[in-house]
This record gives structure tokens, sequence and C-alpha cells, in this order.
């Protein structure tokens, strides 16, 4: 279980960009944060991989607070935290397979991942995973020459083969049009309820949150406003969010 609780954030004096932040999440869960932009959506991100140091408060994953480990604790720990993002983060020359196995690379060494050293297990995974994501055909065709939403499922089998306990998602489908959207939420939600695993995204679209998140965090103006499975979150829970036109279009 991933248990937030209290966290606080600012990256300026007096200007918090997260204040009290609460939330608890069980394995198999999908959850979608959405709120305005400049909400505190991607500071929530940051703050559970720890990219940044939030001020105050725990994250607990399964019982330990990651905010208390070392550098060698940390290692360890971002094995079990995959990341999906916006823009894909694939290397386009190397082929469908070799980008998937970078998702092992944080348990090799230095030397062994520079050399590509993955074992027969690993690239018999990344097959399998290749093959759950629809794109076993490509496997050794170059990434650059897949469309948006393929590279995006490249980029789920290549967090899912890390074994992660967490994945957070960036956006994962700001760049892509409705069709390889919903296609890439639907396999999302399928494959971490299958393999018992959190999923935590960031999304602009309301719709397609309620229609695939099981739980949904609204945050406005660094604070939690929405906290509740998605069929709750009626039109005044999202005024609330968002606010009116006029207020939306004022700065965080
Ligand atoms: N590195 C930074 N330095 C200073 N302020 C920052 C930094 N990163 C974010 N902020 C501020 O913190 C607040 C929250 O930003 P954050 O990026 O978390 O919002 P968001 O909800 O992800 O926005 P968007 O939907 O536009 O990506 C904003 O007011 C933003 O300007």
């Amino acid at each position: 279980m991933l248990e937030v609780k209290h966290l606080a954030k600012s990256y300026q004096k007096d200007k918090p960009a997260l204040t009290d932040i609460n939330f608890k999440i069980d394995p198999g869960n999908f959850v979608a944060i959405i709120g305005p932009s400049g909400a505190g959506k991607t500071t929530i991100l940051r703050s559970l991989n720890q990219l940044i140091k939030d001020d105050a408060g725990e994250i607990l994953l399964d019982g330990e607070d990651i905010r208390s480990a070392n550098k060698s604790e940390l290692r360890k720990l971002r094995r079990q935290i995959g990341m999906i993002f916006q823009n894909y983060n694939l290397v386009e020359r190397l082929t469908v397979l070799e980008n998937v196995l970078h998702g092992r690379l944080g348990y090799k060494s230095t030397l062994a991942g520079v050399m590509g050293r993955y074992t027969e297990d690993e690239k018999r995974e990344a097959l399998d995973l290749l093959d759950k994501v629809g794109l076993s055909e490509f496997a050794l065709q170059r990434c650059s020459e897949l469309s948006g939403g393929q590279k995006q499922r490249v980029g789920i089998a290549r967090a899912l083969i890390q074994h992660p306990k967490v994945i957070l998602c960036d956006e994962p489908i700001a760049s892509l049009d409705l069709a390889s959207s919903q296609v890439v939420m639907k396999m999302l939600k399928d494959l971490i309820q299958e393999l018992n695993i959190i999923c935590i995204a960031n999304l602009h679209q309301i719709d397609l949150a309620k229609e695939h998140a099981d739980q949904i965090i609204g945050i406005r103006h660094g604070k939690m406003v929405f906290n509740d499975v998605a069929d709750k979150l009626d039109q005044a829970a999202i005024t609330e969010l968002y606010g009116t036109a006029v207020e939306e279009k004022e700065p965080a």
C-alpha cells in the first residue's frame, strides 16, 4: 500500500505548492490526479519518486517511509517506482526490445548496463511484455518507426519489466489522439490490475480519468479538494476543482 500523510512542499518561501496532502492507495488501483495547470500535480509525482525534497509529511510504501531513504536505499527504491512520460523518453535509434530492456538498468552495474548485457530470462520477459502490450511483431524495429500510441506502449512495457510496486505517469496521453489515448489508458488499467501494481497518472482529460481510473484525486492551489471513487466526480466537484471559467484564467 502507498500512503501519503501531510505532504507539504514550497519551492519559494510563503508560496506553498502543496499543503497537507493525504491519500492511501491499495495495490491494483489506478488513480488519476487531476486539477488546473499549476495546481501541484507534478510536484506530487516528483515527491513520490524523490526527485524533489518535500518539506514535511510521510510517504509510506508498504510501511517504509521513502523520505528517509539514504542514497543506496533510494537506488533500490527507484526500482520499485516505474515512470511513464508524456514524451515517452525512449532511445529512438534503438529497437523496441532494447528500449524495454532498459527498464532493467536499475538492477545492473553501470558496466553491464553500458555493455547491454541482459540475461536470457530478461529477454524472454521483455518479449512476453511486448506481447501483452500488443507489440510482439515490432520487437526488432527501431522506436523511431513507431506511432505515438505504440511508443507509449513500449514505455508501459519498459516500466513493467522493472517489477515496480508503483508506476507514476506524468501526463501519459497528453501527446496522443483520443483513439490512442483510450487504448493506452485501458491497457494500463488492465495490466496494473492483473499485476497488482499501483498506478498514479497526472491527467488533464477529466472524461478519460472518470472512465478509466478507480480513484480520483483533485488538486487545486496545492490542496486536495477531492479524493474519492471516479463515479463520485460530478459536475459540482468539477466546478469546485476547476472554478469558473474566469477563475481558471487567473494565474495559480
Ligand atoms: N522548480 C520550480 N521552482 C519554482 N516553482 C515551481 C517549480 N516547479 C513548480 N513550481 C510551482 O509550483 C506550483 C505547482 O506546479 P506543478 O508543476 O506541480 O503543477 P501541475 O499541476 O503539475 O501543473 P501542469 O498541469 O501545468 O503541469 C506552480 O505554481 C509552479 O509554478
